[in-house]
């Protein structure tokens, strides 16, 4: 692709978690982690907490494995360019992006993604819900420390990593949010997404995050399911015990979602996606931005 080429883009959000989405079926944009930082800062760029790239599966070289069950694979980044494995609410607004742009129908459909095919069911309008995958629990004990306190954290895998703080007060997080908390990196060598919870009834919870590469963002799709994974087992209601499924609300800064583990341990995910504006961006932006 070259820069004086119209490379078009479309805005849109998940619980507020927003992307810059880059339609690039032929896999022909090279998007460096700068160029995407750019395009992801909220004053010189369009703004965003991270960029999905849509590219067809058998054109990625990480998807192509894929290929046979999805179409189409999403390339997340996180806001300052760096590579991760999955994003909950960006797979669910991506799918948003398949039916506006005609490159799919409703229903059920397969995306493929850095951490496997995820399945989705989308309307053509109103929630979309997304198979998220089962988590992974390590046992080791992790600790997250912010502002001088510390919390015992739970262990939680959705294709990316996670810390559950079960906090007393969400104000305990306060402005510190900010200043990256910490967490142990033998134990996240690659970073973590760190999420900071508390009550709010039977089986609601409200959490913050601090999301690896983004900072705080308003919400966190795999985080609110690492979140509920948590309280589930927090709360002695794990479906592969009890055979029942369970559903927790988690009501994050930018809205809520449901999350709903069943008994083989598959975690369910339905909340907003919307688009909210498409464009093409300025070429001779583009191409410092790629510089
Ligand atoms: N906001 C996403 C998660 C994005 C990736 C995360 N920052 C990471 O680095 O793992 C979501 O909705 O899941």
């Amino acid at each position: 692709m070259t820069s004086t080429q119209r490379v078009p883009f479309l805005k849109g959000h998940g619980t507020e978690n927003d992307f810059v989405i880059v339609p690039d079926p032929d896999g022909l944009l090279d998007l460096p982690a700068a160029a995407v930082a750019r395009i992801c800062d909220r004053r010189a760029g369009l703004g965003g907490d991270g960029v999905l790239r849509a590219v067809r599966a058998a054109a990625h070289p990480e998807a192509r494995d894929q290929a046979d069950e999805a179409e189409w694979f999403m390339d997340y980044r996180n806001g300052d360019g760096s590579i991760a494995e999955m994003c909950g609410n960006g797979v669910r607004v991506f799918a948003r992006y398949l039916l506006h742009a005609g490159l799919a129908e409703a229903g059920d459909l397969a995306i493929a993604t850095r951490a496997g095919v995820r399945r989705v069911h989308v309307a053509k309008t109103g929630d979309v819900t997304v198979s998220m995958g089962r988590a992974e629990l390590p046992e080791e004990g992790v600790v997250v420390t912010l502002g001088g306190r510390s919390w015992p954290a739970r262990n939680v895998n959705m294709g990316n990593p996670h810390a559950v703080a079960f906090v007393e007060d969400l104000a305990h997080a306060g402005d510190l949010l900010a200043v990256p908390p910490f967490s142990p990196a033998a134990v996240y060598p690659d970073g973590v997404n760190i999420e900071f919870v508390v009550d709010r009834g039977p089986r609601h919870v409200a959490m913050r995050v601090y999301e690896r590469g983004s900072g705080e963002t308003r919400s966190c799709g795999t985080g609110a399911c690492a979140v509920a994974v948590a309280a589930v087992r927090r709360d002695g209601l794990d479906p592969a015990t009890t055979g029942t499924p369970v559903t927790y609300t988690v009501d994050v800064l930018g809205g809520s979602l449901k999350i709903t583990e069943l008994p083989d341990g598959t975690v369910e995910m339905t909340g907003p996606a919307e688009i909210v504006a498409e464009g093409t961006f300025d070429p001779s932006w583009l191409a410092a931005a790629l510089a």
